[in-house]
């Protein structure tokens, strides 16, 4: 379908010259500019769109959309609008019609993905194909293809919801992060229902406070859902309160789960094996299942994902028995591996609460040592490695400090910001090497924990990806 400027631009503010050719697509980044394209020069971390003007007037582009004068005559026309990041996502939702009808998000500091893909598999469950788009990158019952962000750019999005569409999915479960929201990566969407899992620190890097990390959060519940639309919110996390008035305030209809939850409300969890029985009570009605999952935090994320899949079109008596044949995602406190008698779990946590969360699921089922080996991202925000550290010091018996993604930091400063309190714990920076000796140490009733990297395949060394994974180090360290 071919738009004018016009169109593409509704709502943003602006009044385009008439006479503009037809819009052949949009692009932020000036070196992927084709003929016909409309350039958004967007106001970025680190440079502004509107420098790369030139390179994007040399590949053709039609038009420019910017929110500042740039300097001199570009020669093709300026369209300035107050937020050409919101303006930019709503023009990618409409360059690439038709886009799948229900769409639901989440948000939190923990759990997006896991909720996600409950979601999707609740929805499968039902009969109704959907999809989860998330850190993950893009997945359906039958499909994967791996993505770059947890929330993708706009136009990359839109492009990976058509497609969905195109091969008949009408139902989408995305994960909505702090900087995804805050660059207005999915302001052309409005959601179906949103939700809340939870807050606790991260990205300090990038937001100037917690205040601030917080505000971009609420933007879900505040600019993107559609009118009185559901909105979940877990009660049982101490920092529920902004999104709950947040909900209120935007007049959502507001729908609560946890332990003093109204819509769903946990009654009791009791372990099964490594998963749980958990028993609910469900706008007065009361349910059992069997949550073949550890951790309680996953009945969270699943009840969650319950309301979640019931606002948008499950039946009750589906959505329930769904949450017993969940599968985990790739590396979310996930089993893969008993070895000499030790339970060996690969985990995604990255973050303080996340480790503690991982660390208290794991501690019942160690009957004699809990051991961990962690590290911390390089470039990120560097007040999460004492904290870790210290969380590693706390909860697990024997730890191994080792290299995550150094980026472009020096690995050994990363790990001595995190042993500063982790004062007991040894330091491996080869993961390999740390994982090796940490399986080659398991004794009978042993449970290791390997965290921070879950489901990654790679290794980001300076600005370098190697090949890595979590799983094969564990897999090689196993055969000796
Ligand atoms: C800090 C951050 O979020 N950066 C994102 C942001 O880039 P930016 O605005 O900083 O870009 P910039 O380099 O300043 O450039 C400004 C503009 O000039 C354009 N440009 C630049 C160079 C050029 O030659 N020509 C050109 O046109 C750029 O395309 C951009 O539009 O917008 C880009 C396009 O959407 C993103 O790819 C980029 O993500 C970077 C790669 C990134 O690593 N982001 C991470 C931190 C992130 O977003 N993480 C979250 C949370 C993860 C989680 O908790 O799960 C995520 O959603 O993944
Ligand atoms: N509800 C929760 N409460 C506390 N910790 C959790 C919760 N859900 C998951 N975790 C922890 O956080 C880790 C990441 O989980 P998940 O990938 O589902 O979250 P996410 O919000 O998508 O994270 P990211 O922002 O890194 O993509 C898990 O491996 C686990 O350690
Ligand atoms: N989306 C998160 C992932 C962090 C994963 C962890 N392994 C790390 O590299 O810090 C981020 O980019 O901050
Ligand atoms: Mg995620």
């Amino acid at each position: 379908m071919s738009l004018s400027v016009t169109q593409l631009l509704e709502g943003s503010g602006a009044r385009p010259k008439k006479g503009l050719g037809a819009v052949f697509g949009l692009n932020s980044d000036s070196r992927r500019i084709e003929p016909g394209d409309v350039f958004f020069a967007l106001p970025g971390a680190s440079v502004h769109g509107n420098q790369f003007i030139p390179e994007a007037v040399r590949r053709g582009c039609l038009a420019i959309v910017t929110d500042i004068d740039p300097p001199g005559d570009p020669g093709v026309p300026v369209i300035i609008v107050k937020d050409v990041r919101a303006a930019y996502a709503r023009a990618a939702s409409r360059v690439y019609e038709p886009q799948p009808e229900i769409t639901v998000a989440v948000t939190g500091t923990n759990g997006k993905t896991s909720v996600a893909s409950f979601v999707r598999q609740i929805w499968t469950h039902a009969g109704i194909p959907g999809a989860s788009i998330g850190t993950l990158g893009v997945d359906t019952a039958t499909r994967h293809i791996d993505g770059a962000l947890t929330t993708p750019d706009s136009r990359t999005l839109h492009q990976s919801m058509r497609a969905l569409k195109a091969q008949g999915i009408n139902h989408v479960a995305l994960e909505a992060s702090s900087h995804g929201l805050d660059q207005r990566r999915l302001d052309g969407i409005h959601f179906e229902a949103v939700a809340f899992t939870n807050l606790s620190r991260d990205h300090l890097d990038y937001h100037a406070n917690m205040d601030e990390y917080r505000d971009a959060k609420l933007r879900l519940f505040t600019d993107l859902l559609v009118d009185t639309g559901p909105a979940i919110v877990n009660v049982d996390d101490p920092e529920h309160e902004p999104f709950m008035f947040a909900a209120l305030s935007a007049g959502a209809t507001l729908l609560t789960v946890g332990r003093e939850g109204a819509y769903i409300e946990i009654l009791s969890i009791q372990p099964e094996g490594y998963g749980q029985r958990v028993e609910v009570r469900h706008v007065g009605e009361k349910t059992s299942f069997h949550l073949p999952l550890t951790g309680e935090f996953q009945v969270s994320n699943a009840l969650i994902a319950a309301a979640l899949a019931m606002s948008s079109g499950v039946d009750k008596a589906d959505a329930f028995p769904a949450l017993s044949e969940l599968k985990g995602a790739k590396g979310r406190l996930e089993l893969v591996a008993e070895h000499n008698g030790a339970a060996i779990f690969i985990d995604y946590s990255h973050k303080p609460v996340a480790l503690e969360s991982a660390l208290s699921a794991l501690r019942p089922y160690a009957k004699n040592k809990l051991r961990l080996v962690f590290g911390a991202g390089g470039d990120r925000d560097k007040g999460k490695r004492p904290m870790m550290g210290e969380v590693a010091q706390r909860m697990a018996d024997d730890v191994i400090v080792t290299d995550d993604n150094p980026r472009t930091e020096d690995p050994a400063t990363i790990r001595a910001e995190i042993l500063a309190t982790a004062t007991g714990a040894k330091e491996i920076g080869d993961r390999k090497a740390a994982i090796a000796a940490a399986v080659k140490a398991l004794q009978p009733g042993d449970v290791l924990l390997i965290a921070g990297k879950g489901h990654e395949e790679y290794q980001i060394v300076g600005t370098t990806k190697h090949h890595f994974s979590d799983h094969e180090a564990v897999a090689e360290a196993i055969k000796g």
